[in-house]
């Protein structure tokens, strides 16, 4: 079978197409939605790409988080659907409280754009299964709004259960408590991230990385073990 992966565009989305093109290089079919649907069309699994929905007014990923579409997104997301949220979709599953935590405005209050090391600190989500624990990839990050803040019990509660996915290794470029990149809920299913994966999925157009890595496309291997969910749930 082909996965079908849905890749919702809100008002102000900006790597929707990068989106869909990152899940046809993993070998996916893209399906483009929209945030003012009720309808899935039927999808295997979903992304909320990242950008400047609403222009990040009130708080980035805010008022998309109440859009129409969110709604047949948190039922997907209850029966255990594959949902990635990618830097303003991972501020959208916050929002929603699909994922526990806030994301605020960068401690040094710049925009960056970086080419970001990170590790896979759980690598048995739907989303991350292609990787090896501990594994340490480099994924492009571009955001204002990164810093990960938890209140103390939460925070406990994310790190106890394995919840934190990715971890900035290196610098943390944001403040991030805990250097907290991406997360995961409880079941595994639900992964936010603030990198953008769809930026380094072809060789020569990723980040620039040591030979011995992939070659700037460790970003497909998000995408990959999302639709190896599929094809195992399928079978
Ligand atoms: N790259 C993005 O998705 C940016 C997200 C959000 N607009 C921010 O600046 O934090």
């Amino acid at each position: 079978m082909t996965a079908r992966i849905g890749v919702i565009t809100f008002p102000g989305s900006l790597d929707d197409r990068d989106a869909q093109r990152a899940v046809r290089l993993a070998g996916a079919e893209p399906v483009a939605l929209w945030h003012g649907s009720h309808d899935l069309h039927g999808v295997d699994a979903l992304v909320l790409p990242g950008g400047f929905s609403y222009g990040d007014y009130l708080r980035a990923g805010a008022i998309a988080a109440l859009a129409p579409i969110m709604t047949e997104v948190k039922d997907a997301a209850a029966k255990g659907m594959p949902v990635l949220g990618i830097c303003n979709g991972f501020q959208m599953l916050v929002e929603a409280h699909l994922l526990p935590g806030g994301l605020i405005r960068n401690a040094h209050q710049q925009f960056i754009r970086r080419d970001q090391r990170l590790r896979v600190e759980n690598a048995d989500t739907a989303w991350t299964t292609e990787f090896e624990q501990g594994q340490e990839i480099i994924i492009p990050l571009k955001n204002a709004d990164g810093g990960y803040i938890a209140d103390e019990e939460t925070l406990k509660r994310v790190e106890g259960e394995g919840q934190v996915a990715f971890r900035y290794l290196g610098v943390n470029p944001n403040g991030s408590l805990n250097d907290i990149a991406g997360l995961t809920n409880e079941r595994g299913n639900v992964v936010g991230l603030m990198p953008h994966p769809e930026h380094a999925v072809e060789p020569g157009f990723g980040p620039a990385t040591p030979a011995a890595m992939r070659s700037g496309t460790d970003g497909l291997g998000i995408f990959a073990s999302a639709i190896s969910a599929v094809v195992a749930q399928a079978a």
